[in-house]
């Protein structure tokens, strides 16, 4: 059921050039019982999945890593990241949205995965959803280098590494994305890796 001490009063857009950015005015009401009136602005870019794709013989994990100008408009040097695979949901569901991502971004041509859990990544500003999976790869499935679509300018590379140096690499800071840190924690304690 919807929130009956929420009332949403109207919403403008201010910019849907690639992404919607909403400025939405609605009532609140307090404990106290009265109303009062909020706006805030809201980045609707759709929802998400991630993937810790890894590998229990070998211990390892594969990530990506490619420039984010957000990131480097907010403090990232060279605006490179280490992530987790991970791609917008088109029109597909979480879970073949994830298939596809895998098989664009790294190559590796995965054919079960595991939701483990939803997050809201940044409740206060953004409306996203992002679907967390974890799935096992082997060299066998690798089909083709990875790296993104041409189409979308993608430039992705691909990095195999042993899990434990990519834990490491929460506590020394080079991996400091959110859907990573939750997705190499979460393979530490339910992962014997
Ligand atoms: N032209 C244009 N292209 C854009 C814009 N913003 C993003 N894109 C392009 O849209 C594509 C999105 O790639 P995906 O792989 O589907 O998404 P993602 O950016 O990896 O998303 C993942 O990471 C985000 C950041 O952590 C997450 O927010 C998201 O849920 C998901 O996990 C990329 O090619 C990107 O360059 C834009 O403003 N203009
Ligand atoms: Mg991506």
């Amino acid at each position: 059921m919807k929130n009956p001490t929420i009332k949403i009063q109207e919403t403008e857009i201010l910019s849907d050039n690639h992404y919607v950015l909403n400025k939405v005015t609605f009532d609140y009401q307090k404990n106290d019982n009265s109303w009062i009136s909020h706006k805030r602005e809201v980045y609707d870019r759709g929802n998400g999945a991630a993937i810790l794709l890894y590998n229990l013989k070998k211990k390892t994990v594969v990530l990506t890593r490619q420039f984010r100008l957000p990131t480097y408009l907010n403090g990232n040097k060279s605006g490179m990241m280490i992530e987790v695979c991970a791609g917008l949901l088109d029109q597909d569901n979480p879970e073949q949205c994830i298939i596809r991502e895998t098989e664009e971004e790294t190559g590796y041509q995965i054919l079960k995965v595991k939701k483990i859990m939803e997050t809201y990544t940044s409740p206060g500003a953004v409306t996203e959803i992002l679907h967390l999976f974890i799935g096992e790869y082997d060299d066998t499935m690798k089909i083709s280098e990875g790296g993104g679509l041409e189409s979308e300018q993608e430039n992705i590379d691909v990095i195999e590494m042993l899990f434990d140096d990519a834990y490491q690499m929460i506590s020394n800071g080079k991996i400091n994305d959110a859907k990573t840190i939750i997705l190499l924690q979460y393979g530490k304690i339910n992962i014997n890796l």
